[in-house]
């Protein structure tokens, strides 16, 4: 077994990524001089905010500040003040606000939703108050621009509201950018609705700080003038890189989840990863071996592959953070490279009655990354009901843990088997503290990641080609 193990118990396997039949010892030898640049190139980063080659939208040079904001210190983003803002505004809303809809896309909601699955998982909104601990129900709305779904969720407020008197809720708006179509679109809609039904709303701003002048946003004017609260994603913080920040925070916050733990597990992490020795650095080992594994063996697809219906989102926050951090057209000195590694989302064991099939014997392009909980709180062993048949018999008396991670590590030993790499985090339970650990590790691997690629990891271009078409076809429809 080849394992780097952190004192807090975090694991990462590379059996079956790192050896004779896939990433080489000597590859990673004679990779050394590149990954220590990079990390010290990082190291950097950590002290200046300053990571060579990031531009800003408007192409100005710009700050990456996401390695601070483990550390609540004093004029840090994470301040002592804004973390307690947030506590006092979760204190303020428990056992008063009903519902909390928070609307945000991308980075404005990805991270957070991996919080909201961790803390209280599918079936929250059906807990009474109680067992809720007072927190509102929670729900999800501005990342597509779907009636039905909107419709649906009015609907149900409506219902909901006649349950009680004095029903509020609170939409929790979330963009960076402060004007973003599919957010702000669905809470002009949500705000028409309550209005007409009577239904009290309340709304909190999570918006870029900027106060006045050209570069405040919308959604910073508009909670200015409507005395809505306003919390902060700052400039030097991109959006899939804004979980640590009170973009991901608030989510948690208003949910109960202990967003201090959380941050907790991310410094614990960065303190891990200032090693420069790639075997007690886990977002090094991480960031080389994936590398590695895609320019020398051709495995540019990535499966993220989470043992753990709770960490499906997970998968889906890693999408954007790989995708469009590292999926680029030019490197850093402007030539045309079109680098990226392709994520795909799956969970196991759901996806290994769909996706299995084509991991193993479909083309030798992907690396399967799994992640792997030890300990689960509340375990359930599948009864000795029908014993006469013996292919019950086989897992009756058996913990559901045990069966998942042997069902886990079957799929690693079959793809092994036909030389197809996979690799595992193994979290000792699925705690704030442990997906902190995890989702700053994987934040810290594709900043690593960009310099081996020699890409800027901190923009996304391509975003905008298709919001220019998307421009002009609104512009048609309005003057229709
Ligand atoms: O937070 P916002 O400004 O609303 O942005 C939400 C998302 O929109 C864009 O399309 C970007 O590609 C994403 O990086 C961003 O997370």
């Amino acid at each position: 077994m080849t394992q780097l193990k952190l004192r807090s118990g975090f694991t990462f396997d590379v059996t079956n990524l790192y050896g004779p039949k896939a990433v080489t010892e000597e590859e990673v030898k004679a990779f050394e001089p590149v990954y220590t640049k990079a990390h010290e190139a990082v190291m950097n980063m950590r002290k200046t905010g300053i990571m060579p080659g990031h531009l800003s939208k408007d192409g100005e040079p710009e700050e990456v500040l996401f390695p601070q904001l483990p550390y609540i210190e004093e004029g840090n983003i994470n301040s002592p003040e804004r973390i307690f803002a947030l506590e006092e505004l979760a204190r303020t809303t428990r056992n008063r606000v009903d519902t909390v809809v928070f609307l945000g896309i991308g980075g404005s909601y990805l991270g957070g939703k991996v919080l909201f699955d961790v803390q209280c998982g599918e079936f929250w909104n059906l807990k009474s108050t109680e067992e809720r601990k007072g927190f509102p129900k929670a729900f999800f709305a501005g990342n597509n621009v779907d009636s039905h779904k909107m419709t649906g969720l009015i609907h149900f407020l409506k219902a909901d509201s006649h349950t009680k008197p004095n029903y509020t809720v609170m939409a929790v708006v979330i963009s960076k950018s402060g004007s973003t179509i599919e957010p702000m679109s669905n809470y002009m809609v949500l705000k028409q609705a309550m209005n007409d039904a009577g239904i009290a709303l309340e709304t909190v701003a999570v918006t870029d700080p900027h106060d006045g002048g050209e570069k405040e946003t919308l959604l910073h004017g508009l909670a200015k003038k409507s005395g809505w609260p306003i919390f902060y994603v700052p400039d030097g913080v991109g959006g899939r890189f804004s979980v640590f920040s009170e973009v991901g925070l608030i989510v948690g916050a208003l949910t109960g989840f202990d967003i201090r733990q959380f941050l907790d597990g991310a410094r614990d992490m960065d303190h891990a990863c200032q090693n420069p020795d790639i075997w007690q650095n886990p977002a090094l080992l991480n960031s080389v071996l994936k590398f590695l594994a895609g320019k020398n063996h051709g495995r540019d697809l990535e499966v993220l592959m989470p043992y753990a219906d709770n960490l499906k989102s997970l998968s889906e926050w890693y999408i954007q953070l790989l995708a469009e951090s590292l999926g680029k057209r030019l490197d850093k000195q402007g030539n045309v490279v079109n680098y990226g590694r392709t994520p795909i989302v799956a969970v196991g064991t759901t996806d290994m009655h769909a996706q299995t099939q084509e991991h193993q014997e479909g083309p030798q392009d992907k690396v399967v990354q799994f992640v792997s909980v030890e300990n689960w709180p509340d375990d359930v062993t599948v009864p000795h009901l029908y014993d006469e048949y013996p292919k019950l018999a086989a897992f009756s008396g058996l913990p559901l843990s045990q069966i998942l991670e042997a069902a886990r590590s079957s799929n690693a030993e079959a793809l092994a088997g036909d030389g197809r790499p996979s690799a595992n985090y193994i979290l000792p339970a699925l705690t704030p503290y442990h997906l902190g650990e995890l989702m700053f590790m994987l934040c810290l691997s594709i900043a690593y990641e960009g310099e081996y690629a020699n890409v800027d990891a901190f923009n996304q271009p391509g975003v905008e080609v298709y919001k220019k078409f998307l421009g002009g076809r609104l512009k048609k429809l309005q003057e229709k």
